[in-house]
């Protein structure tokens, strides 16, 4: 990808993620014969979140159409949290399911920590378990989270070799802020984790050639905070008021300010079409990987690097 001078290349994370899926198809082919059956991935759901069903559905269409098998659990908002810790433990222990992941976020009387940890490490295609957590700081081979790993591929894509860049990640998340850092990291980039209570935030972002904004704050990255040419990676995804769309309309904000900041950057995801649609890709590409590793075969080729 080629910047453009005095405004950002917009990334294309639809696109990206079309590619990705196709590599992930391709890699199915190639390691269903060895397996014998098809990858299966198994969701869960817990309640009627609007936006939560939408992901879900995606996942679900978008595991059969790269020819991997799909389950979905649904349960009622007011599930006990000793069932749904069941419901983890009956796919821990179902030898044609490589891949388990709880939908969040989970209704407030469950400890969203007890049910994650209940998966196996193998299957936690999230990457969200201590265990994949630990295997992620220590550089060993693990399954990686997807948001987070969609980041590095993309800002791979706009840039090339990372190895010297120095990185800002804004947020602190276990699902997005902290895992990003130790990606760039294993990238070999100098990487500052910041958080709202950070100092001198704009003063940090003016030195990054990497901004990977994941705060939940509508627009808080304003443009004057990018250096010139830099890679701006907005993970937010905010539903704000729009009065121009008439009464009670509402229109997807990213943590970034998008006209600002693409003013300076030398490459932006939007949102929507940014960084969205690649945690479903990684979460294939999770699947896959899973598969393979569970039954002790090499990684399929075609998605090699990923
Ligand atoms: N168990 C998990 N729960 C949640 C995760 C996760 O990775 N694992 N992440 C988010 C939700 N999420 C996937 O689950 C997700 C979020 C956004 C998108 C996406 O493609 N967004 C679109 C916009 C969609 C819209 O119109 O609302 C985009 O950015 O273009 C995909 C997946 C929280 N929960």
């Amino acid at each position: 990808m080629k910047p453009v001078p005095g405004a950002a290349s917009v990334i294309d994370g639809k696109a990206a993620a079309a590619l990705i899926d196709s590599h992930v198809k391709a890699g199915v082919a190639q390691l269903e014969s060895r397996l014998g059956r098809a990858p299966c991935l198994a969701v869960v759901l817990v309640g009627e979140d609007p936006a939560s069903q939408v992901y879900v559905r995606n996942k679900v269409k978008r595991t059969e159409a790269a020819g991997m098998r799909s389950i979905e659990i649904r349960r009622d908002a007011r599930i006990e949290e000793a069932e749904l810790v069941g419901i983890v433990e009956a796919l821990n222990a179902d030898d044609a399911v490589d891949g388990i992941l709880v939908q969040m976020p989970l209704p407030g009387h469950i400890d969203p920590y007890r049910v994650v940890e209940t998966i196996d490490p193998d299957k936690d295609v999230d990457g969200l378990t201590a265990t994949s957590a630990g295997r992620l700081v220590q550089g060993a081979p693990g399954l990686r989270p997807c948001t987070p790993s969609g980041c590095v591929w993309l800002a791979r894509q706009a840039l090339g070799e990372l190895s010297g860049k120095s990185v800002v990640v804004i947020g602190r998340s276990i699902l997005v802020g902290k895992p990003a850092a130790f990606l760039f990291l294993e990238q070999n980039c100098t990487v500052m984790l910041s958080h709202s209570r950070t100092l001198d935030l704009p003063e940090h972002c003016a030195r990054a050639d990497i901004v990977v904004a994941a705060a939940g704050r509508p627009e808080m990255v304003k443009g004057a905070w990018i250096k010139e040419g830099a890679c701006v990676l907005d993970v937010g995804i905010n539903r704000v008021d729009a009065p121009e769309k008439g009464e009670g309309g509402t229109k997807l904000v990213g943590d970034v300010a998008y006209d600002e900041a693409a003013r300076r950057a030398g490459f932006i995801t939007p949102v929507p079409g940014g960084i969205g649609p690649m945690t479903i890709a990684f979460l294939l590409v999770n699947t896959l990987k899973a598969a393979a590793a569970r039954a002790g075969l090499a990684q399929p080729e075609a998605i090699r690097g990923l």
